[in-house]
């Protein structure tokens, strides 16, 4: 693209735009590593280091024209802007042609049920003939091929160029909190914005539930002028959110179990089924769902509504709902061959683990065991209020290790051992390794009980553990090898066949 076309888009970025000999520009690039010929490289100053210092290295790798927030002389073309986050950003979009504009955008925020609800809105797209990119923590899928992802949600730069790629007519997106406070999703235009709950989380980051409400909000201006916003006004925030953005918005789509509410959930019932009654303007309608949990009906019925507003049937998107093959490792069920069961899930806030531990009950758990742990470098102070979710709704519980992400090993099995004080010792346990806990709670596990592992869902571990297996359901699969057994999951608790279509 040629630079006279693209530079435009810096207008409220910068005071002044530098007249600059016009130039093909092939590339942009916020990461030094990636520059290539010709490309423009945007230095941003990060958490963890300074872009800045690394121009040198861009302009060796073929820059062409910098662009930073210091005031600085390189030896090729630079312009000082206030925001680089927001420059990198806004070039992006320019440069791979506005392309939020050529696909419907659903966009989903909130603490859990991000992915969850994507997924679902993807197969129900799908089951409607309709074809979907979706980008969020379990994978990046494009024109049907999976990519792994690296972000919830992907820097400024890869995002406009996944969103150019895609020849879908729909993008469903999970927005993070961190991307929409680092403006990894600016000049995007979302016709459909959707909060499904905050709870404790990235107060490391946030420091306070008001800066992360606030930076979750974010979403919502990037709404195009007749999108819509659909909001979980069950919860507090939500409906905190749903006030202040009826103000400022015509479509403010409310999901609740108040007369108000546009769509109404009723009559839920999470013993031994899942299922639930919706209401809205134009009827009534019942669900029963394949995958259990009451979460989960909260994220079914925020599937609906939106669903709703593309235009699909309701007797359509139940039907999809009712068909839906569910999310790799999210509550996934794996049979024991003393009849207990194994769940794989991705829990790791107060809120998910409560949900998760009372979905086991209901299903009938005559006795929960819950394995789980703490990633490192991430907000500490959850942790105490995880283990007590725990203490509240399982009878045996092992700590162990989750990522450690740079914390060393001692530390963190101290904060364990600080952890595993806090609750009644007599039922809690510390198994470091993590394949060993899983292995233990295998070789003690007696019919009827459930063990719940929580925190990583399929992601792969990030050590080396003692048994030879990569990933939660990788030790499970492992288990069941010793056994000489299979290792199907429990049917309909699977997501494997997410993998086509
Ligand atoms: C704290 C945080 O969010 N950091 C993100 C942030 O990094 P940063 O801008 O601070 O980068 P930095 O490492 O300080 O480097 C500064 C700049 O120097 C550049 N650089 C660096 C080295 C070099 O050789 N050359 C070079 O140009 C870097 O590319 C960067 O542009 O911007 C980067 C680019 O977008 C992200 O990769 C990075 O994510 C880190 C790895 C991360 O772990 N983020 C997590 C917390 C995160 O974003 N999570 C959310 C999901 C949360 C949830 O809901 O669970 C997500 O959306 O994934
Ligand atoms: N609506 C919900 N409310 C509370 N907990 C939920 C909800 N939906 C899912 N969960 C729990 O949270 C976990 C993560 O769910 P999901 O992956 O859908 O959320 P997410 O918002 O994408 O999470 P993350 O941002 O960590 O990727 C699930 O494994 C489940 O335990």
């Amino acid at each position: 693209m040629e630079l006279s076309n693209l530079i435009y888009c810096l207008h409220d970025c910068t005071e002044t735009i530098p007249s600059i000999p016009n130039r093909l520009i092939s590339g942009i690039e916020i990461n030094s590593q990636k520059v290539r010929e010709g490309y423009i490289f945007v230095a941003i100053n990060g958490y963890s280091t300074d872009g800045h210092n690394f121009i040198n290295d861009a302009i060796e790798k073929g820059a062409s024209l910098i662009i930073g927030e210091k005031k600085l002389n390189p030896p090729v073309p630079y312009i000082k802007v206030n925001d680089s986050r927001k420059a990198a950003a806004k070039l992006a979009s320019t440069f791979y042609g506005n392309p939020s504009r050529k696909h419907k955008i659903i966009g989903i925020t909130g603490t859990n049920g991000k992915t969850t609800v994507s997924y679902m809105l993807r197969h129900i797209l799908n089951s409607a003939g309709l074809s979907c990119s979706l980008l969020g923590t379990v994978s990046y899928i494009i024109n049907g091929e999976h990519h792994q992802s690296t972000h919830t949600t992907p820097d400024a730069v890869q995002l406009q160029k996944l969103l150019a790629e895609s020849n879908d007519e729909f993008v469903v997106l999970e927005i993070s909190s961190h991307a929409l406070e680092q403006s990894r999703v600016e000049n995007l235009e979302v016709d459909l914005a959707l909060f499904t709950n905050l709870s404790h989380e990235h107060l490391d980051y946030h420091h306070s539930m008001e800066n992360y409400f606030a930076s979750k909000s974010k979403l919502f201006q990037y709404l195009k002028q007749d999108g819509k916003a659909v909001i979980n006004r069950l919860d507090v925030w939500g409906e905190k959110l749903a006030r202040r953005l009826k103000e400022e918005l015509a479509n403010v789509i409310t999901v609740g179990r108040l007369k108000d509410d546009h769509l109404v959930i009723d009559k839920i019932n999470v013993k031994n089924k899942t299922e639930c009654s919706l209401l809205d303007h134009e009827g009534n309608y019942s669900m029963s769902l394949p995958f259990p949990g009451e979460h989960n009906v909260y994220n079914a019925s925020m599937a609906f509504a939106t669903a709703k507003q593309l235009g699909i049937p309701a007797v359509n998107i139940i039907q999809a709902l009712e068909s839906f093959p569910g999310v790799p490792g999210r509550f996934e069920m794996f049979p024991h061959p003393a009849g207990a069961t194994f769940v794989v899930d991705y829990a790791h806030t107060e809120d998910a683990i409560e949900y998760c531990l009372k979905t086991a009950k209901n299903l009938g758990a005559e006795q929960v065991t819950h394995i789980f742990g703490f990633r490192g470098d991430r907000d500490t102070t959850k942790r105490e209020h995880m283990v007590q979710a725990s203490a509240r709704n399982s009878d045996r519980r092992i700590l162990t290790l989750d990522d450690l992400n740079g914390v060393p090993q001692e530390e963190m099995i101290e904060q364990l051992e600080a952890l595993c004080r806090v609750i009644d010792s007599e039922n809690s346990e510390i198994i470091y390794d993590r394949t060993l806990a899983i292995r233990k709670a295998w070789k003690t596990a007696s019919p009827g009980e459930w063990v719940l592992v929580t925190g990583k869902g399929r992601e792969p571990y990030k050590q080396a553990f003692t048994l030879p297996s990569l990933s939660d359901k990788d030790t499970l699969s492992f288990l069941f090898s010793e056994t000489g057994q299979g290792n199907e999951p429990i049917e309909g608790s699977t997501a494997d066949n997410h993998q086509t279509g």
